[in-house]
């Protein structure tokens, strides 16, 4: 049985309260819809789109956009999903499927973005680079995190709206340094220009599938792979 023959994903974006973990929002984004956005990955575009169903398919994981209210994780996610159309090495493989379920973001949403942590392998945390507070509610969500998640699930921290250079009010440093400061693997990220979202990504699955392998020769680098990537592209530093 070949486990590369193909690879299943699931994708859902959170934000629990329509805003921050904390509940403050981030002030920026006044509407709170925060949706949760499934997608399946599915390989063999002949066949039709299967939900809910792992059978053909050898390896399923599920992965997470979860930040505050605004911070652009259902446009990273689309973003995602059309370079996936058009792009290179995932065109004649991958076709997708999107189940969208926009819950808004209230209160009693937030029972059930704590169940789908729960079954989570994969986490993308976003902040707004534009936006302080977003970045500021990125320890609240990592509490969070650890509340609900599972202990081994994939994190990655994502500052989010790179390209918007007069707007920008959190430093590449500063989310650098974060990421640091609780060993999470982080790159910035553009959904309007499209830097980075597909290295996001690609990334994750990378670390997934490895960890999946039965031997493992060698652990995956998640940190040090972005790099390379971002190196060998010469892009997008800044
Ligand atoms: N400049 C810029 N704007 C972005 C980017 N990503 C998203 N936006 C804008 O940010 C706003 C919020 O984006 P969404 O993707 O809806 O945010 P969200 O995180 O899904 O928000 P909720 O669903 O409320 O949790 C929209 O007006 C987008 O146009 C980006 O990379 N760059
Ligand atoms: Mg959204």
């Amino acid at each position: 049985m070949s486990r590369k023959k193909a690879i299943k994903g699931k994708a859902g974006t959170s934000s629990p309260s329509g805003g921050s973990p904390t509940g403050k929002g981030t002030g920026k984004a006044a509407r709170s819809s925060p949706g949760i956005v499934q997608m399946n990955g599915v390989v063999h575009p002949s066949r039709p789109s299967i939900s809910n169903s792992s059978e053909f398919y050898d390896i399923a994981f599920k992965v997470m956009l979860v930040g505050d209210s605004g911070v652009g994780k259902t446009c990273l996610l689309v973003r995602f999903k059309d370079g996936a159309f058009l792009a290179g090495s995932f065109i004649s493989t991958v076709g997708i499927d999107f189940r969208i379920w926009d819950t808004a973001g209230q209160e009693r949403f937030r029972s059930v973005t704590h169940a789908y942590y729960r079954d989570a392998h994969a986490l993308l945390l976003l902040y707004d680079v534009t936006n302080k507070t977003s970045f500021d509610n990125i320890q609240a969500w990592l509490t969070e995190i650890h509340e609900y998640a599972q202990q081994d699930v994939v994190l990655m921290l994502l500052g989010n709206k790179a390209d918007a250079t007069h707007e920008r009010v959190v430093k590449r440093e500063d989310g650098e340094r974060l990421a640091k400061e609780f060993g999470v693997p982080y790159m910035e990220t553009s959904a309007r220009s499209g830097l980075n979202v597909e290295l996001a990504f690609t990334a994750v699955a990378k670390e997934l599938k490895h960890r999946s392998m039965k031997d493992p020769s060698e652990k995956f680098k998640l940190q040090e792979y972005v790099n390379k990537e971002m190196k060998s592209t010469g892009c997008c530093r800044s």
